[in-house]
Order: structure tokens, then C-alpha cells, then sequence
């Protein structure tokens, strides 16, 4: 039953994509420069974030990676590769527009409660320089109010959820912040129907005994990067960034090297990379995928075929939603990107322009279908 309501368009591109040797599915590091500029660079990006994780970390590995989480470097290998744009349709194909499918996506919904799940940066507002300042426009505040007056919704963001709260300003939704390790939301209307004791506010912390921890390795790598021109420290409440976006190319090297050597300090703690950011947080086993379960669960969908989640996200911290949603045999995983990048979603989305766009119809969809209905 679960099985049927998962959206899975490999099918339609599997062939397209074998013709020009897509890359290895199951994998989930993103494959900057696309992979047309050489299965050995791909290999190398690969290798280079493995060693990261584990903490390896040559200096050339580290910029290696580094390089990777840069669309700027994407798109330049990407204007001197040849073939690019059969590699770009070869991806599409395997990951098409969720606009595009649109009536894909609202078919398997037959039946089911959609459930949103909204990643925040690069998804609900636009990447830019200034972590600061990456507002979303009141366009986009308005279309996830309408979705969240159609179906329960939540944020799930890597940032403090204060922080993430700030710029969504929708007390109405459910807030995941710190990559999940920050639950909150309001009661939940379904699970109160459902079972009593669910009819409180949900509020869930799974980190919080490394709070003073990450103070600490927030302080020491503030103190550590601070010389190099450019690196911004974020503390994120149960977890740190170390953004690089503004770093020049040049300090890169020294700057992993800076923040692996601090990190190493604290051996409960790991080290990831996302969008030229460096992330740091506590070793236990949460992600966005283990609060997009404990969320449903909350929401008094645990075990439920009548529930379909749709997670739309850009960042390789999404691809633990994604994954969720591809074991469960449940749901709608939409990769927000205009480059090719190994994901574990089934459609794609370009910007958040078109992720307004996609809900906005969801939202139409819904509520034609319930005018339908009562007629
Ligand atoms: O899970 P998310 O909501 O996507 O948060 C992931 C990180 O997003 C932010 O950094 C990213 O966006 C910045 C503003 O556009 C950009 O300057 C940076 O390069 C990106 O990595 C946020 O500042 C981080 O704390 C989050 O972990």
C-alpha cells in the first residue's frame, strides 16, 4: 500500500541517463563540476568530502571539496565542459521538474494528507553572501501561509530555529531547527482527533547536553578563523557553521585545516560541508530525516499509508529527508537545484522562485479539488 504512494521517476529517465552514464545512484555527495568535466574529478570531490567527514583532510582534498559546494566553479566547469547540456537532460530526466509533473505528484496524493516540509535556505529564500540578510520575499511568506492553511507544514532548517522563526515569521507552522535537533510546533488538530495525549504542543531537543559544548567550539573557532579575511562563524544553537562564501579561494586551505584542527579538540562533535559552509555538530544519529519521522509521528501519522510527505530541500543535509522518504516507500522528495547533483529526491525544482510557484499550485490544486468534492 505504503509502496504505491512513492513517486519515483527513475523509470521515465533511467535509459536517457544510461546513455550518458549518469552518476552512481545511491551516492550523496553532489558532484561539482557536473560530472561531463570527469567521472576521475567526481571521484576526487568524493573522496576529498569522505575525508572530511572522517578527517583525513589533505589540503588539496579540502579545497577539492570546498570547490564542490561552489555553483560559481559548477557553472564555470560547466561552460568548458562539452556535452554538458546532454548530461543536464540525462539529469532532469531522472529528476524532472516537480512543476513539470505536477499532476504526477498530486495523483499519488489520491487519498492522502499531504504533509509539507520546507527546507529555508536556498529553498525558501534566495542563497546569498550574508547569512544575515537572507530574507524571504513577503510573496513566498504568503504562499507557505496558504499551504499551511491547506496542510500541516514545517520548516526544517540547519540555522537555530529563533533564527529560522525570524525570517518565516508563521507561528502557525512547525519548526525543526539545528538540522532537526530543535523541534517546535503547535498543537496538532489530526493527532488530537487521533489520540488525546496528542493534542499539546510538540517540543523535542535530542542534543540539548551538548549545549555547552557547542558554545565552547563555537567560541574557540571564532577565536581560531578569525584572522582570515572572510570566514563568518554561526552558532546554530546545537550546531555551528563556518561559512567560506566570502573567503578568498586562496585561504581556503588554511582555513579547513583551521576548523578541522579546532573540531578535532572535541571528539563528540563532527564535521560536514554544506553550501561553502562548513558544519559542525553533535555526533548522535539525528538529522532532517529523523524529524521529518518524529514530526509525522507528532502529527499522528506513525504507520500511516493515508499520508504523503513532501520535502523540498537543496542542500546535501536534505538528502537525509530524502533517503527517509525513499525507505519508507512514501513520499515526494524535490531537489531544489539548476545543477546536476547526486540526490536521493525524485523531482527537482530550480530556485525558490519556482518552489513558490510549485506550492502556490498545490495550494489551487487543493482547494479546486475540495470545492470539487462538495459539489
Ligand atoms: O538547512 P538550511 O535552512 O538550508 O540551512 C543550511 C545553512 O544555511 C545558511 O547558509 C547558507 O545560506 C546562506 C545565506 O544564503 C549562505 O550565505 C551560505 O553560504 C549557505 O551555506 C545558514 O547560514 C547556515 O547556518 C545553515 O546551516
Amino acid at each position: 500500500m505504503a509502496k504505491a504512494s512513492v513517486v519515483v521517476p527513475e523509470q521515465v529517465g533511467a535509459a536517457a541517463a544510461a546513455q550518458v552514464g549518469c552518476p552512481c545512484p545511491g551516492t550523496t555527495l553532489f558532484p561539482y563540476p557536473p560530472p561531463r568535466a570527469g567521472i576521475a574529478v567526481r571521484r576526487k570531490c568524493l573522496q576529498a568530502a569522505q575525508q572530511l567527514e572522517l578527517g583525513a583532510g589533505l589540503r588539496g582534498g579540502w579545497v577539492e571539496s570546498m570547490r564542490a559546494s561552489s555553483p560559481t566553479h559548477a557553472k564555470a566547469a560547466a561552460a568548458l565542459a562539452a556535452g554538458v547540456d546532454e548530461e543536464h537532460a540525462a539529469w532532469m530526466a531522472r529528476h524532472p521538474s516537480a512543476l513539470g509533473e505536477f499532476e504526477k505528484v498530486v495523483a499519488a496524493s489520491k487519498g492522502k494528507q499531504i504533509v509539507m516540509f520546507l527546507d529555508y535556505d536556498g529553498t525558501l529564500s534566495p542563497i546569498v553572501d550574508d547569512p544575515d540578510a537572507a530574507f524571504m520575499s513577503e510573496t513566498m511568506r504568503m504562499a507557505v501561509r496558504s499551504v499551511a492553511k491547506h496542510f500541516p507544514t514545517a520548516i526544517v532548517s540547519g540555522r537555530c530555529r529563533d533564527k529560522v522563526f525570524e525570517f518565516v515569521k508563521l507561528a502557525e507552522l512547525y519548526y525543526a531547527g539545528s538540522h532537526g535537533m530543535d523541534i517546535k510546533g503547535p498543537a496538532s488538530r489530526h493527532a488530537a482527533a487521533k489520540s488525546p495525549p496528542h493534542n499539546k504542543g510538540v517540543l523535542f531537543q535530542p542534543a540539548s547536553e551538548f549545549l555547552p559544548m557547542i558554545e565552547q567550539v563555537h567560541d574557540r573557532l571564532e577565536q581560531a578563523t578569525r584572522s582570515i579575511p572572510g570566514a563568518k562563524v554561526e552558532n546554530n544553537k546545537f550546531c555551528v557553521s563556518v561559512h567560506f562564501r566570502c573567503v578568498d579561494e586562496k585561504s581556503w586551505g588554511a582555513l579547513a585545516e583551521t576548523v578541522r584542527r579546532v573540531v578535532r579538540e572535541f571528539p563528540r562533535l563532527r564535521l560536514s560541508q554544506g553550501r561553502m559552509v562548513f558544519e559542525v555538530r553533535p555526533t548522535i544519529k539525528w538529522d532532517k530525516g529523523k524529524a521529518l519521522e518524529f514530526l509525522l509521528d507528532s502529527l499522528g501519522f506513525a504507520d500511516c499509508s493515508d499520508v504523503l510527505p513532501v520535502y523540498i530541500g537543496d542542500d546535501r543535509t536534505d538528502e537525509d529527508a530524502f533517503k527517509v522518504l525513499r525507505r519508507r516507500g512514501q513520499g515526494v522528495g524535490i531537489l531544489v537545484s539548476k545543477h546536476p547533483k547526486e540526490t536521493s529526491a525524485s523531482f527537482s525544482l530550480q530556485e525558490p522562485a519556482e518552489v513558490m510557484e510549485f506550492l502556490l499550485r498545490l495550494v489551487e490544486w487543493n482547494r479546486l479539488s475540495r470545492t470539487r468534492l462538495r459539489l
